[in-house]
């Protein structure tokens, strides 16, 4: 069941607290036309984002990087708002807009008192559902798909948050970000309740731990995968992106870990963790609780065997390729052993060991599993590392030639660009550049140092078609029969951002309609 339009799931029978409750526990002073009755004002929800207000709402007018959300105050009401929450400018833009409901005025950041706030309105904070969290570079996504996929198989009802849904057994909402603001995550974790949820798989980006949308949430077991440059734009350097991960494995945040320890990056986690960690290594002769062995892999999946302490061991397999897919699925299956789930319990819900898990636009394909033809899949990858694990992956199981089209982020972390370029020429057979979303940048200048990088590798033949649509039709027409097109970035996605429209695009139906026009699809 989709949910239509929504900008957020939320409970249906909502619990509710009093102004004067959380201006008490929270230091809040109470202004604004009707004082007198202020305090007995109750709210039901929380939300961040005027278009999102439902009736009963404590609307949070928050000072943003382009505007203040208070200013938005008119539509919150006119949407239901019963009470707004802001900083003294904030409180300042609600008298001028002559919006007459009660006013809480926080001396601090409005953002960091969200999570508790919302924690306290929906009732969360004594919510027992065993809480996941996976966070890292690349495969945070399919490793909460995997997970709740395991969960399932061991007969346990599932909630996740995915930077491509948001999940509520069938309820199902598209993401706007990877890791929701903590308002948003709240409702869904009171929604979930109400539906019985017994556990749930939370995607955790870097932004979402600086920006305080995990507060009043305390995970049971997060999980650290891999560490490579992105971001760079936000965190500046990437000992900070770092920083900003390893800030997940406290105690305040998380009770235990789960580390992929094959990187430098890995075993610093391991080592600087401020909760108990237990280690997964999938390189000979690493160090490690578990052990991870690829026993066979091709172009339709990989299957793998996981050792653990005390016998722990699993045998499986998952229907996508790249050794990096066994990993993913280890880490979720260490994950809920560590939450005191037996692997025997998942592997008795599963036939033979195979993980049916669909993640979406994660490298999805979209011709026929099997076909004899040219195979086409479409991925969200975005990174550097992300190319080099698919594309090494490709290498060992691509009969023929490998053809790679991507285009990269506009306004978004620029250094990474030339190295996306270089690797992608090193591990295909031809590079196609195209444009992404470009956002306030000139496409042809993103296209330029993608394409410096690429030619500087001296390897691919490598190919500029800015037009995604005729890129993918340059593709097809290029691919031979045991030859792999694999199209990276826009995974699951529905737009392509471009100088501030949002332009309906979804790679996966224009690739699918291209491969019928070339009678490789019925
Ligand atoms: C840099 C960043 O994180 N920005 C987030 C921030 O935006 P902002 O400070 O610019 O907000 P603003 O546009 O000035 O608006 C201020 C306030 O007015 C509100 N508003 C605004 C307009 C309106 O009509 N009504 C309304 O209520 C907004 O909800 C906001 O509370 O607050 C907004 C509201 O929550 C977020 O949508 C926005 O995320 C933007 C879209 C974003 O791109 N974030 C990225 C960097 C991000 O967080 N990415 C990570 C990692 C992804 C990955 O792993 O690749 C993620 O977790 O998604
Ligand atoms: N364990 C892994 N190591 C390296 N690359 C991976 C791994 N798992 C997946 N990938 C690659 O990274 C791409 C993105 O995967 P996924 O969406 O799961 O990552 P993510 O961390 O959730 O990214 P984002 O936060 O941007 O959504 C995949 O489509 C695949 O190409």
């Amino acid at each position: 069941m989709s949910t239509g339009d929504a900008l957020s799931i939320r409970p249906q029978t909502p619990n509710q607290i009093q102004l004067s409750e959380l201006a008490e526990r929270f230091g809040l002073a109470v202004a604004g036309p009707g004082d007198g009755h202020a305090a007995d004002t109750a709210v039901t929800g929380v939300s961040l984002d005027s278009r999102d207000v439902r009736p009963g709402d404590l609307y949070v007018g928050m000072p943003g990087a382009k505007r203040h959300g208070a200013a938005f105050a008119a539509q919150a009401v006119a949407l239901g708002a019963r009470a707004i929450l802001t900083d003294a400018a904030g409180a300042e833009l609600v008298a001028e807009a002559g919006v007459s409901i009660p006013v809480l005025v926080s001396a601090q950041h409005p953002r960091e008192l969200l999570g508790d706030v919302s924690a306290a309105v929906y009732g969360t904070g004594d919510y027992d559902a065993k809480v996941f969290g996976v966070t890292g570079t690349n495969g945070k996504t399919s490793v909460v798909y995997l997970l709740a996929e395991l969960l399932r198989a061991a007969g346990i009802t599932t909630g996740l948050s995915s930077t491509a849904e948001r999940r509520v057994s069938d309820e199902v909402i598209p993401s706007n970000l990877t890791s929701p603001e903590a308002s948003e995550l709240h409702g869904l974790l009171a929604r979930m309740r109400e539906r019985s949820v017994e556990a749930v798989a939370i995607e955790v980006s870097a932004q979402a731990v600086v920006r305080h949308r995990l507060d009043g949430v305390h995970f049971d077991v997060v999980a650290f995968n891999n560490f490579s440059q992105d971001h760079l734009d936000e965190f500046g350097d990437l000992e900070s992106y770092f920083a900003a991960k390893l800030a997940l494995f406290t105690p305040e945040r998380a009770a235990r870990g789960v580390v992929v320890v094959d990187s430098p990056y890995g075993q610093r986690v391991a080592r600087e963790s401020q909760i108990p960690v237990t280690r997964l290594a999938t390189a000979y002769g690493q160090q490690a609780e578990w052990h991870l062995a690829v026993t066979s892999q091709t172009l339709d999946g990989v299957s793998f065997v996981l050792q653990g302490p005390e016998g722990a061991h699993f045998r499986g397999s998952v229907p996508v390729f790249g050794s990096f897919m066994a990993e993913n699925a280890a880490l979720a299956l260490i994950m809920m052993h560590e939450a005191g789930i037996p692997l025997e319990r998942v592997a008795a819900g599963l036939d033979r060991g195979r993980i049916p898990a669909y993640i979406p636009g994660r490298l999805e394909e979209m011709t026929q599993p099997g076909s004899t033809g040219p195979r086409f899949f479409v991925d969200y990858g975005h990174t550097a590392g992300a190319f080099e694990a698919m594309l090494d992956a490709l290498g060992e199981v691509a009969p023929g030639k490998i053809i790679f089209m991507f285009g990269a982020d506009g306004d978004r972390d620029t250094t990474k660009r030339e190295e996306m370029g270089r690797v992608a020429a090193v591990g295909a057979d031809t590079v196609i550049i195209c444009d992404y979303h470009p956002r306030s940048e000139p496409p042809e200048a993103i296209r330029a140092q993608l394409l410096d990088g690429a030619r500087g590798a001296n390897h691919a033949t490598v190919i500029e078609e800015g037009d995604p649509r005729r890129a993918v039709r340059l593709a097809i027409s290029l691919a031979e029969p045991g030859d792999v097109i694999l199209y990276a970035g826009p995974g699951h996605e529905d737009h392509q951002e471009v100088a501030g429209q949002f332009i309906p695009y979804s790679a996966r139906d224009e690739v699918r309609g291209a491969l019928r026009e070339a009678g490789l699809l019925s």
